[in-house]
């Protein structure tokens, strides 16, 4: 994979090309703009093979990204077709590294992993559906920006407090975003998401200035490991940057739920006093529950950003560590939560390619 990193960008333009001159009915599954598309593909690969020593995590990845593809419409009959592509185009630009040998280990390596992927949407497919269409219930804009959305699907959504589903507008048919919960599971069955319209960002602005309540989407499966271990008794320190504390929120409801004592401390980080738009939310649920400590972190008035404002308090190393927040701030959180004394192994967040994406 090594050697394939500095032609990534001309493997996949021409993966793309051959596929869709050979399979043209492949077309309609794939984005009318295929911008943030193309990197998702290379990034999957990236992924597998840097799990490649490690066969459990390997397989799990591949298992959610089999039923993950469900939504779009992917057939096993369409593997073999992207398969071919793909080594038709590493072949031609991977010159340097490509004989017979590579070819027919590539082809292994391909038929192993999407046999896996295959097989997960099969047993998906007998249990659970394909996409979830959701109404719009209720759109509150809490700032110029940054709206809830209540959504009520179609029929019950199976997820854990700290994951995300994603999500397609009718007015960009075929672009999925992820978006995390911003509630434990709700004996309604509604569902929330906090969404900020970011620049260039068509479904987050489509769902901030656009959507109304009435309006369907579509959802796919909950995905992401941010979740609560209910088995420990450990306490939780959780660092949510703007709309990043939507899943710690959900996080915090899914353990009072539970009636759980369980120390969480939520540092909630914001640029300004009128960005930290779901505080009141938290400060009630602080008041309800004695083991909950909301501290809000204003760049504007704080002297440290949101990561480095854990080191006034603590110990933290007996601590579970949740970031969720902008890449930037998870990247910063990470080595600050270790220098913290918390293990890496007890630091839980999303994939930071993900929300890369996400940020659309
Ligand atoms: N599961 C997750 O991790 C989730 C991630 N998100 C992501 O969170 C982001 C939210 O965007 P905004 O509300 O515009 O946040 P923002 O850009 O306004 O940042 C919020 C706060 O995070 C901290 N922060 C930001 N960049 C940092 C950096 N480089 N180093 C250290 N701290 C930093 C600061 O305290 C800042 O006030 C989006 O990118 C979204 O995709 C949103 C929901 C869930």
């Amino acid at each position: 994979m090594g050697e394939i990193g500095p032609i990534a960008d001309k493997v996949t333009s021409y993966f793309y090309a051959l596929l869709f001159v050979r399979h043209p009915e492949l077309r309609s599954l794939f984005p009318a703009a295929m911008d943030t598309q193309r990197d998702r593909l290379l990034k999957a690969l990236l992924t597998a093979a840097e799990h490649i020593d490690n066969p459990p995590v390997l397989v799990e990845y591949l298992q959610n990204l089999g039923r993950g593809h469900r939504k779009y419409g992917t057939r096993p009959e369409h593997y073999p077709a992207v398969g071919e592509c793909l080594i038709g185009a590493l072949s031609k630009y991977a010159t340097g590294i490509w004989d017979r040998e590579t070819e027919a280990a590539w082809v292994r390596a391909y038929t192993t992993m999407s046999q896996v992927m295959i097989d997960a949407a099969a047993t998906d497919e007998l249990r659970a559906p394909a996409w979830w269409h959701a109404e719009v219930v209720a759109h509150d804009l809490r700032t110029a920006d940054v709206a809830v959305l209540t959504l009520r699907p179609d029929q019950p959504y199976p997820f854990l407090a700290g994951q995300y589903a994603s999500l397609e507008t009718p007015w960009w048919p075929r672009v999925w975003r992820h978006y995390s919960f911003a509630s434990a599971p709700r004996s309604d069955g509604l569902l929330t998401f906090h969404v900020k319209a970011v620049p260039a960002g068509w479904v987050s602005n489509s769902l901030v200035h656009r959507a109304r309540p009435g309006d369907v989407v579509r959802l796919g499966p909950a995905g992401g490991s941010m979740t609560v271990d209910h088995t420990r008794d450990n306490g939780l320190l959780c660092l949510g940057g703007g709309t990043g504390i939507a899943p710690v929120k959900a996080m915090v409801e899914d353990l009072a739920e539970r009636s759980s004592r369980r120390p969480v401390e939520v540092f909630y980080g914001a640029r300004t006093d009128h960005d930290l738009y779901d505080i009141d939310t938290l400060l009630r649920l602080q008041q309800s529950h004695p083991w909950l400590t909301v501290r809000a972190v204003v760049d504007q008035r704080a002297h440290v950003q949101l990561p480095d404002a854990i080191r006034g308090y603590g110990p933290w190393t007996e601590y579970d560590a949740y970031l969720s927040g902008p890449p930037g701030m998870i990247r910063n959180g990470i080595p600050a939560l270790r220098a913290a004394g918390i293990p890496a192994h007890r630091i839980r967040h999303d994939s930071v390619e993900e929300l890369v994406v996400a940020g659309d």
